[in-house]
């Protein structure tokens, strides 16, 4: 079916509203997902394969039982670093009051590349710095929670990045991502050909984290849109990288030019985050503390010890979302 506000992908732009209003946007598909929640690829080689190696987490369609192991799962939550992921599963098993492993297991540790744990209806993996690396890991745990029939899973980033003209500390929920050169979309080579696919998040979501974001005090949260860069020193203008041939006043222009579009964070992977979830028919949502306001500088100078707590904020927005969300579920 052509979708019926005429966008053609790629070719025109298209508002956030119309975005988050169109459901026949995405490639002509009619539906996302299945009647019962479970996920509805549009990849239809995939019903034709024998067997599917999910190859970077070292997992397969023929040796696991996947919809045992992983149908029960609503919250895929991923960020850049194993520590991290590590950490957020061991926070999400104490507020949801879950037993815990005094070591949690790492079920990709056999691929040697990424670290994924589960816990109740949470699965926390890392993905690495940029968008191959996210990318990569993000479509096999998207396969998975397919194989898995998992119900309506829900896919979110917490991330760090740089801030534009907010404290550092602060949380930006992303709303949708901005290239470097101002699109609001996710461009990949496929074939020879550059594709471009929208780069939205879930309204919904977003609104739902805005608002669990509203019980911790002690930062701030925005909801804004993100710039994902391909690059942490000259895909976001910094002067310190070993290469820089502009000025510190092209840099300043630059970064006032996004902030005067209404971003107030970079980072490096929220198209791509975007645009593959929303392609695979799931809803996602991308919150991220910033560790440095990129208006003052470009080094993040702060201790370790301060970033590593700092780290915590959006951990403890989507920890706070999850919980309400479990806890709903249980009174129904
Ligand atoms: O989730 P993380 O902290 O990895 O997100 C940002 C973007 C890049 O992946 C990385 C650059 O330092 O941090
Ligand atoms: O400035 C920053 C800080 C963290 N991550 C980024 O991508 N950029």
């Amino acid at each position: 079916m052509a979708c019926d506000c005429d966008y053609v992908l790629g070719k025109h732009d298209v508002t956030e509203e119309h975005y988050s209003n169109c459901s026949s946007l995405l490639n002509g598909r009619e539906s996302k997902r299945n009647a019962d929640g479970t996920l509805n690829l549009p990849n239809k080689n995939l019903s034709k394969m024998d067997v599917d190696f999910l190859y970077h987490l070292s997992i397969d369609t023929a040796n696991f039982d996947l919809p045992a192991m992983f149908g029960d799962v609503k919250f895929v939550v991923m960020g850049g670093t194993k520590h991290r992921m590590r950490e957020f599963a061991c926070y999400i098993a104490t507020i949801l009051g879950l037993p815990q492993d005094s070591k949690p297991v790492n079920l990709t540790k056999a691929s040697q590349r990424y670290a994924m744990y589960k816990v109740g209806p949470v699965l926390s993996v890392n993905h690495g710095i940029g968008n191959p690396s996210m990318t990569t890991v993000l479509q096999e745990v998207i396969k998975l929670m397919y194989y898995a029939k998992a119900k309506d899973p829900m896919f979110i980033r917490l991330g760090t990045s740089g801030g534009l003209g907010i404290p550092p500390g602060s949380v930006v929920i992303s709303t949708f991502g901005l290239s470097g050169t101002l699109e609001k979309s996710f461009e990949l080579t496929v074939l020879g050909v550059k594709r471009t696919w929208p780069s939205y998040l879930d309204k919904r979501l977003s609104e739902e984290l805005v608002t669990a974001a509203s019980e911790f005090k002690e930062f701030k949260t925005y909801a804004a849109a993100s710039m994902g860069a391909n690059d942490f020193y000259l895909g976001q203008g910094r002067l310190d990288g070993p290469l820089c041939d502009y000025s510190e006043a092209d840099k300043m222009e630059y970064l006032n030019k996004l902030t005067s579009l209404g971003v107030r964070n970079i980072e490096m992977e929220v198209m791509a985050f975007a645009a593959i979830t929303s392609e695979a028919g799931v809803r996602a949502g991308i919150a991220c503390v910033t560790f440095v306001d990129r208006l003052k500088g470009d080094q993040v100078t702060i201790p370790k010890a301060v970033l590593n707590e700092w780290q915590k904020h959006p951990m403890f927005i989507v920890g706070a979302f999850i919980k309400k969300y479990v806890e709903n579920r249980n009174k129904h």
